[in-house]
């Protein structure tokens, strides 16, 4: 697997995005208080230590006895457990959130995406979809917890560490305190910088394995062609760039450390000098020098952490604004306003009258938009529609579909067969004109229970890794055995599931792939019969389908399309003849419209297609029929 490709950084924080993204954490208050409070508590233990330091060196500097030191050892010691306590709470905590905000991220975005319409999908590449929910989402959600924690403990420890050190002593407190503006910017700095580098390092070392791959998959190309010098010459190139990268990383951190530490021990240095003088001058005990020199040399810990975190933030701003962005896409086919409100209206009146146990029954069995439940007429009124400005897919296209009738959509590649059946389906809505269902706009009805009356059957249809069974079940979800096994009866797959290892218990592997194409197709057409849809539409898969798997799914066709509205993008001529309609769908128009018989008297593009490309499978089919 290829790394992702690092995005660029941004130096400016968009706090309202950061503040999006922490509602997530928010949610989680149960955890996040804990966590919060665990890194205050945590931050003020660490800031008390060298108090604690200061009493001992006070007790002994001043002649006190072993007895006297009992307190700050006992208060060394509760501190130190309470500490370990905390640690474990801190880690619980912050990974129980990053889990958390991970998941409801995730969730959300998922649930956004089962919700966008088909447009959605065309432009965005399924790659960077997933990246958006795995690679982008963990990230923010680490964030979010550590990061989180890191910056209440270190600013509660810069806070608590300068308000010990101003009460304690405040000219010296300033003296020391002095160090932090040049520690502040040097930490940002080289954090940013180290941040930079670290990803440029990632870049190269992704070009190098890439070229790595290239080189060997491709070395019998490389060498017909004679290419080696050139690679060669480009890896050596990459391999520099790597290099440099690397040597600049070392000497960022080289430089780095010992800065910082210059910076502390300045600060300690200047204590030690300030309070050195004031200790002689008894104006103050050695005890608060010691906690002085202990003091500056701890702020360069937190400052560190802030540092890290900000650099971090800067560099994920970017995820964050896709896996936000992809939060607010906002899917343009779905219930108008006055819909919801009516479906809204329609469920309260229904609620009490019709007690059913499933509420998704009520949704599928019941025009829950206030319309009738049956579908009597699909009809395309004057329907214009284009994928892309570029071009016009379907112009001031008609048609007029009763119950029982099945409609045979043939024609050349790319002709609009498929987005007639996908505008049916309310995949995408025409730019104007109407689909009417009994006559209305089926805007105006609930897209939820249109989309519950389609069943469709793929020319290479998804299964899911599971049992027959369990894709069979995943068209009605409360489906029973026996509801399944009928089902499959009615299409023909029943024998064919019966001969397999375990029957319908059978696994068939990631994407069916343990079946051919056609018993693939019988157990979708079982999946999408077991919904009990008023509208199917069928692509009939065009290849590698044996003759007596080929008859199974027509007889199928046969007994299910009874009674329904179907459409099928029809290759083979069976179903062609037994079409109550065939529509020559060419250039986005209907050619020509008729029965098989119609068109064949007519004499015109169907009747081209008949000769070439049916002519020989009808000879067929008459010598089996005669047969
Ligand atoms: N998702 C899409 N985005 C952009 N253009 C599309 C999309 N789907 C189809 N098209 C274009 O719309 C036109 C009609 O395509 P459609 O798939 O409806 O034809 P078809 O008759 O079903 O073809 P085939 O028999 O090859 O499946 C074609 O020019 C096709 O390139």
């Amino acid at each position: 697997m290829t790394n992702p490709p690092e995005e660029e950084f941004q130096s400016k924080i968009n706090f309202d995005l950061w503040r999006r993204i922490f509602r997530f954490a928010l949610n989680h208050k149960r955890l996040l208080i804990p966590l919060a409070a665990s890194a205050i508590v945590l931050s003020l233990i660490d800031a008390a230590y060298p108090i604690i330091t200061m009493m001992a060196v006070d007790i002994v500097h001043n002649g006190g006895v072993a007895k006297d030191l009992i307190p700050p050892a006992l208060l060394f010691l509760g501190l130190s457990v309470t500490l370990a306590a905390l640690v474990y709470v801190f880690i619980r905590c912050a990974g129980g959130i990053s889990h958390h905000i991970a998941y409801d991220i995730k969730r959300d975005c998922f649930k956004r995406l089962q919700e966008l319409e088909f447009a959605f999908y065309d432009k965005q590449p399924t790659g960077w979809l997933i990246s958006r929910l795995t690679a982008d989402c963990d990230r923010l959600s680490r964030i979010m917890a550590w990061g989180f924690l890191d910056v209440m403990w270190g600013s509660f420890f810069v806070f608590a560490m300068t308000i010990t050190m101003l009460i304690i002593n405040w000219k010296l407190a300033l003296i020391v305190l002095a160090t932090l503006p040049p520690l502040i910017a040097i930490s940002v700095y080289f954090q940013k910088r180290m941040l930079l580098t670290s990803r440029l390092i990632r870049k190269h070392n992704a070009r190098i394995t890439a070229s790595y791959n290239e080189g060997i998959a491709g070395v019998k190309t490389t060498k017909t062609l004679g290419r080696e010098t050139e690679n060669l010459n480009e890896f050596e190139g990459m391999s520099e760039d790597m290099y440099s990268a690397s040597v600049r990383r070392a000497f960022l951190s080289a430089v780095y450390l010992p800065l910082v530490m210059l910076i502390g021990s300045v600060g300690s240095g200047l204590a030690l000098w300030y309070g050195g003088l004031d200790v002689l001058d008894e104006t103050i005990s050695l005890g608060v020098l010691v906690a002085f020199i202990s003091y500056a040399g701890n702020f360069f810990h937190p400052i560190n952490q802030i540092a890290t975190i900000l650099a971090e933030i800067q560099g994920a701003q970017a995820a964050g604004e896709r896996v936000m962005s992809l939060l607010a896409t906002e899917p343009k086919i779905k219930d108008s306003p006055e819909v919801l409100q009516k479906i809204a209206q329609r469920s309260a009146e229904l609620q009490p009258a019709t007690p059913l146990q499933d509420p998704s029954t009520q949704i599928a069995t019941l025009a829950i938009d206030g319309y009738a439940t049956h579908i009597n007429e699909i009809q395309f009124a004057d329907v214009t529609f284009s994928y892309n400005e570029k071009e016009q897919v379907l112009k001031r296209f008609n048609l007029t579909v009763k119950r029982g009738q099945t409609i045979a959509l043939v024609g050349p590649s790319g002709g609009g067969k498929s987005t007639i059946v996908s505008l049916v389906s309310r995949f995408y809505e025409p730019d104007s004109g109407e689909v009417r269902l009994n006559g209305t706009d089926y805007r105006q009805r609930s897209l939820e229970w249109l989309q519950g009356q389609l069943g469709i059957v793929l020319q290479t249809p998804h299964l899911f890794n599971g049992s027959v069974k369990e894709n069979i079940r995943y068209g009605r979800l409360e489906a029973t055995d026996e509801e399944i096994r009928d089902a499959a009866q009615l299409v023909n797959a029943h024998d064919f599931i019966m001969k397999l290892e375990n029957g319908y218990d059978t696994t068939i592997g990631e994407g069916g792939a343990r079946l051919s194409t056609g018993e693939r197709q019988l157990i979708s057409f079982a999946r999408a019969l077991i919904a009990n849809p008023q509208i199917f539409i069928m692509d009939e898969a065009t290849s590698s389908i044996d003759t007596e798997t080929e008859k199974l799914i027509q007889d199928g066709m046969q007994r299910v399309f009874d009674g329904r509205i179907s459409f099928v993008i029809a290759h083979r001529l069976s179903t062609i003849r037994s079409a109550d309609q065939i529509l020559v769908i060419n250039k986005g128009e209907i050619e020509e419209q008729g029965t098989h018989q119609e068109l064949l008297a007519n004499r015109g593009h169907y009747y081209e297609l008949y000769v070439n490309q049916f002519r020989r499978e009808g000879e067929t089919l008459a010598i089996e029929e005669a047969g």
